[in-house]
Parts: C-alpha cells; structure tokens; sequence
C-alpha cells in the first residue's frame, strides 16, 4: 500500500479536448473489459459538467450491449424533473453508439430514498463489482457523488470499513434528497477519475489536497487522501 496520495493531473485548453481525451481513455478501459471479462461496468456523475464528455463518449465504437452503466449519485426525483441525473446520463450518453448499454438508475419511486434504499440496495448488489471505471465530479461546495458537507449520513458514507454500497443522503445544500453511492464502494474500482472544470474548482482542489482553510474539511479530501486506488484528475478551464 503506497504511504503518499497517488494523483495525477491532466490539464486541457478546452472542454472539448478534455471530453474527446477521457472518452477515449474510457472507451478503452470498457473494450479491454469486454475483452478480458466478457463485460464492463461503469460508474458516472451527473450534475453539469459530464456533458461533453457523455457525448464523445456515446459515440465510442465498442460492445455497448455488455457494458452496465450506472451513476455515483442521484437526486431523489423522477426522470421527467429537470435535476434527475439518470434523464441526463440518458439523453447525453445512452445514444449513438453507447444507446446499447444497459443503464442501472438509483431512483425508485417511493416518495424518499431512505423508503426506497432496499429496492435500490437488491438491485446495485446485483452488480458485479468492481468498476472498470469511476468518474466522480466535484461540486463547488467540495462535494463529490453526494458526500456533501453537513450531510446527514456522510461519516457512514465514507467510512471505508462500511460494506453497504449505497445510501440516502441529506443536506443543506444539496437541493433534494440524495442517494449514493458510499466511498467504500466507488474505490472498489479499477480506475478512478475525477472530472473538474474550472479556475473556482480547480483551485478549491488544491487547496483541498492541501487541507487549506475551509477546504480542509471538504468532502472531495476523502478521495485525493484515500489509499485504495489512484486518482487521474481531468481538468479544463
Ligand atoms: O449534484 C451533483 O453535483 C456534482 C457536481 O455537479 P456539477 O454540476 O458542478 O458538475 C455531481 O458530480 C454529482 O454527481 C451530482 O449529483
């Protein structure tokens, strides 16, 4: 186990390159699984920022039809709600070629997500782990998935000895009632990114990685000091 954090950093001029860049880089990591495995499994954010990237991705060439894509967090709404993450990753990245893969949401329909956990908990157990590839955001807040700040949950969330792979969330700042995937799970991957743009982010990262101030306390901390897995962090203004 290595004693220092292990991240490294990939700097683009535009969101474009970045999105063409870790689209392939991706891309690659599925067709090797399908390959070796005879399946991939993906795990995506949702939030703003993926968007190019879904759809460079949606059109990589390979196997869609044995890749599970599922997301690292959802907002507790439906589909037809404009904050849902699973009707993003669906009208950005389920098209074109990757409209084959076979998507897992978060969201039940029962009116919270702690009434809903245990049908979302059957169905992500089905899942078999690990990921091939993690792609986490970060909010300007310092949260990532929805380890958020003041989050009801969040020391069970990134508690690395919990073996739960999902649970709700609640905070403040977080808009709606969350679900989640917990750290524990998210590490039990094969690679891990972490996709930012942004001067604001960009700097609220360093100052995280360097515990300083407020950003000392952040939830995105618990990746970048975690020793489980490497962090490739794809950064664009
Ligand atoms: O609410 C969320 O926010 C974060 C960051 O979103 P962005 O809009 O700033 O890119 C995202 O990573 C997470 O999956 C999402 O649920």
């Amino acid at each position: 186990m290595p004693d220092t954090l292990d991240v490294t950093s990939h700097s683009f001029t535009d969101c474009h390159a970045l999105a063409r860049a870790l689209a392939e880089r991706i891309a690659g990591r599925l067709r090797n699984a399908v390959t070796e495995r005879g399946h991939a499994l993906l795990a995506v954010s949702g939030g703003s920022t993926p968007k190019h990237f879904f759809e460079a991705l949606s059109r990589q060439t390979l196997d869609w039809s044995k890749v599970q894509v599922t997301l690292v967090d959802e907002r507790w709404v439906p589909e037809s709600n404009e904050r849902s993450n699973a009707a993003m990753v669906k009208a950005m990245l389920l098209q074109h070629e990757a409209s084959q893969a076979q998507f897992v949401p978060l969201y039940s329909d029962a009116p919270t997500p702690e009434a809903g956990l245990a049908a979302v908990r059957a169905r992500v157990a089905s899942l078999e782990l690990p990921f091939d590839a993690v792609i986490l955001g970060m909010g300007n807040d310092g949260h990532t998935a929805s380890f958020f700040p003041e989050g009801d949950r969040l020391p069970e969330a990134l508690d690395l000895n919990n073996t739960a792979r999902v649970l709700p969330m609640r905070a403040a700042g977080a808009g709606e009632p969350r679900i989640t995937f917990t750290l524990s799970a998210l590490l039990d991957t094969r690679a891990l990114y972490l996709h930012i743009e942004g001067e604001a982010k960009r700097q609220l990262l360093a100052d995280a990685r360097l515990a300083l101030g407020e950003a000392a306390n952040f939830p995105v901390r618990s990746v970048l000091t975690q020793q489980r897995v490497p962090v490739a962090v794809y950064w664009c203004p």
